[in-house]
């Protein structure tokens, strides 16, 4: 192998593409480290396809480099293809061949396989092995596809909207796939438009829109900007808030919009929580219908995009 453990998997620097004039991607910075789950997520015509497709080595950027392995996926084709899974959708099948065929022929071109058995079985497929490719449902080409992607056991997944379609029992199938990937190690970019989807699996998120990244972090980052969050209770009206005031961390201001309703807005941990309920236990005040909202991704995305995540 050529490229040290050091080396990011993947590496975009400036990477610019345009079709007929229209910047799909203008200036895109992305790396992704070893053993991380990265999603993309954007509104419908963001650049996440044209990105992903530079990444695989089937699109060739204007200007700017994209490295994997630190090796040119274009010029280097055959050595980045031998050492990635790509989760095309529906993509070469032959439709009369039977789903455990396929499986066997794509393991066939690996030198190290995992045991394609044992894959339809964790993807849920062990039923359906000799139903023949155009008789499966749209999830179970959904999680052939998947398997392919996976059996030649790559270093580097792209996973292209994994669970669009499929039902919840499916999709918890894929996530702990996921998962499992992820703790041996391997690196996967996603691009999905279920937050709840990049929430649970991505180490990293990517916004982007217009081609440009527009926020980047952890998901906890990401829904910690601005304010992130309120702390909402009833009390009985007009109560002196001053001491509250002075017993939360500073930034924190409690404030009573309407008669008898309290709020404190700013990240709401457990500290924060317990401040508040013991200065109300210490005010002999109940306070009731006490709830706490945190920001959601969904929150930030149409904050920064303009526009909900499904367009
Ligand atoms: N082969 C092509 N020819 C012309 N325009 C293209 C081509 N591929 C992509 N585009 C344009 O580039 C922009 C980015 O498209 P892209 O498919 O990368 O976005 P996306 O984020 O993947 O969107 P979606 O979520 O809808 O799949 C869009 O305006 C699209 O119309």
């Amino acid at each position: 192998m050529s490229s040290s453990l050091s080396t990011p998997v993947l590496h975009l620097d400036g990477v610019v593409k345009s079709f007929d004039g229209t910047r799909a991607v203008d200036g895109l910075d992305l790396t992704l480290e070893r053993g991380q789950v990265l999603a993309l997520l954007g509104p419908n015509g963001a650049g996440k396809t044209t990105t992903v497709e530079m990444c695989e080595g089937f699109q060739r950027p204007d200007s700017g480099s994209v490295r994997v392995f630190g090796l040119d996926p274009v010029t280097a084709s055959g050595e980045v293809r031998a050492r990635i899974g790509v989760m095309l959708q529906g993509g070469g099948a032959y439709p009369g061949s039977k789903a455990g065929e396929m499986l066997d022929l794509v393991a066939s071109y690996s030198a190290d396989p995992l045991d394609p058995e044992w894959l339809l079985r964790e993807l849920g497929l062990a039923d359906v092995t000799r139903t023949p490719y155009r008789r499966l449902s749209g999830g179970q080409q959904q999680r052939l596809a998947l398997a392919c992607a996976l059996v030649g056991r790559p270093e580097l997944v792209f996973l292209d909207e994994p669970t669009a379609g499929l039902d919840a029992q499916a999709r918890l199938m894929v996530w702990e796939l996921v998962d499992a990937l992820k703790r041996d190690g391997v690196s996967v970019l996603l691009t999905t438009h279920l937050m709840d989807e990049a929430e649970a699996l991505a180490d990293r998120l990517v916004i982007i829109d217009h081609g440009r990244i527009v926020a980047e972090g952890t998901p906890s980052e990401l829904t910690s900007h601005g304010a992130a969050g309120r702390l909402q209770f009833t009390a009985p009206a007009g109560l002196d808030l001053s001491g509250l005031a002075a017993a939360l961390p500073d930034g924190y201001v409690p404030f009573e919009p309407s008669p008898g309703s309290y709020v404190v807005e700013g990240e709401i941990d457990p500290a924060v929580l317990v401040t508040v309920t013991t200065w109300c236990a210490g005010q002999d005040v109940l306070a009731t219908e006490l709830r706490v909202d945190q920001r959601r991704l969904e929150d930030v995305f149409l904050d920064l995009t303009g526009r909900e995540l499904r367009g």
